[in-house]
């Protein structure tokens, strides 16, 4: 069994952090082999919902849990830390649009950056969760200068695993036979899910989806607006964000980010643009390293349409980000 890496989530006492703290410590993300401490942080408010999880992860009797370290001091939190899920922030309730987050949620972004900068390990490996999870991201990196921009990712994998979601449930088969699906830009309405390099595994053979869909209508239309508007769509039902299938996707993410993926398949997360694909330098813009070397760097007509509009709401982001910062 490998030395115990220590892992931070925030947020420990919300209701995403409800479900993937269990999924980590069952050794879903980090592998079977190695051993934990996780580290919880949350407000002050929060503190004795905070005892209650303590409770229940030590009731759980995880093997590879050895140790828990509750806290509501970012320094403490983020000490000496291999991987961070910042999920600790407001979530969007029904009637709040998603720019009320914003001046809220940026500036926890700000004091964790910080903190992060100070005391965790340098290689540590850092998933926003929260919202507006692109540009909490790019605040937190902007905070954290020791660390590389390189180790800073936003999760965009829940659309992308709603995207697989849905062409696995159009052509009837298992979620396993469907792989490569892209999702650009902002974790937002504007975001686009690209099918165009996606495979589908049809009678043994892996087939291009457009190809076995036959039907671009489908793709450019509800197919993308019922991904674009899932989020809102489970907000609506639940009275409550989700939080159960976000948990899935920050494993997933972190999972791939930490492991890597099998030759071929790629996945998507926020990272920082280089400008590829006609995206604004330097947002919190969505491809995977290893897709951008398969993909080239030239995109189609229509995607280069989707990816203008959601890179233009990153960069209005990021504006009014930096503005609220600077007022503070
Ligand atoms: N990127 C995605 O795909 C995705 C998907 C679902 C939800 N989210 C976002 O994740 C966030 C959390 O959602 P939730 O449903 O768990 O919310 P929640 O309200 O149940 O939990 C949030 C927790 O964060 C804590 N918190 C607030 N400020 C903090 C701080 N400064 N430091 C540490 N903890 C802090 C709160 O006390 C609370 O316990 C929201 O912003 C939500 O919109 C993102
Ligand atoms: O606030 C929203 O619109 C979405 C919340 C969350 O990010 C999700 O995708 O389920």
């Amino acid at each position: 069994m490998a030395e115990p890496i220590r892992v931070v989530v925030t947020g420990a006492a919300g209701q995403i952090a409800y479900s993937l703290l269990y999924m980590i410590a069952r050794g879903e993300v980090f592998g079977k082999e190695q051993s934990l401490i996780l580290h919880l942080l949350d407000i002050p408010p929060m503190a004795g919902v905070l005892e209650g999880v303590v409770m229940e992860l030590a009731d759980c009797a995880l093997p590879l849990l050895r140790k828990v370290v509750p806290t509501t001091d970012p320094l403490e939190g983020f000490k000496d830390v291999s991987a961070a899920f910042l999920v600790g922030a407001m979530p969007r309730k029904e009637g709040m649009e998603r720019k009320d987050l914003l001046s809220a949620n940026v500036k926890i972004f700000k004091v964790q950056g910080e903190a992060l900068d100070k005391v965790a390990k340098k290689d540590v490996k850092v998933l926003v969760v929260g919202n507006p999870a692109n540009t909490n991201a790019l605040v937190c990196a902007n905070y954290a200068p020791s660390i590389p921009r390189e180790n800073f990712s936003a999760m965009t994998r829940l659309d992308q695993n709603r995207a697989a979601a849905q062409i696995a449930s159009k052509f009837g088969a298992p979620i396993s036979n469907v792989s490569n699906l892209i999702i650009w830009g902002n974790h937002s309405s504007t975001q686009y899910p690209d099918a165009s390099h996606g495979k589908i595994l049809i009678d043994n053979e892996w087939k291009n989806i457009v190809d076995a869909v036959g039907d671009n209508s489908y793709l450019e239309g509800p197919f993308v607006e019922t991904v674009q508007k899932r989020g809102a769509a489970v907000i609506s039902a639940r009275k409550m964000s989700s939080a159960m299938s976000a948990a899935k996707a920050a494993c997933d993410h972190m999972h791939d980010w930490w492991h890597g993926t099998a030759p071929g398949q790629f996945v998507s997360m926020g990272v920082f643009s280089d400008g590829s694909y006609g995206s604004p330098k330097d947002e919190e813009f969505i491809y995977e390293a290893k897709s951008k070397n398969i993909l080239g760097n030239s995109v189609e007509k229509f995607s280069s349409v989707k990816l203008d509009l959601t890179g233009k709401e990153l960069q209005e982001e990021n504006k009014e980000a930096m503005s609220v910062l600077d007022s503070n």
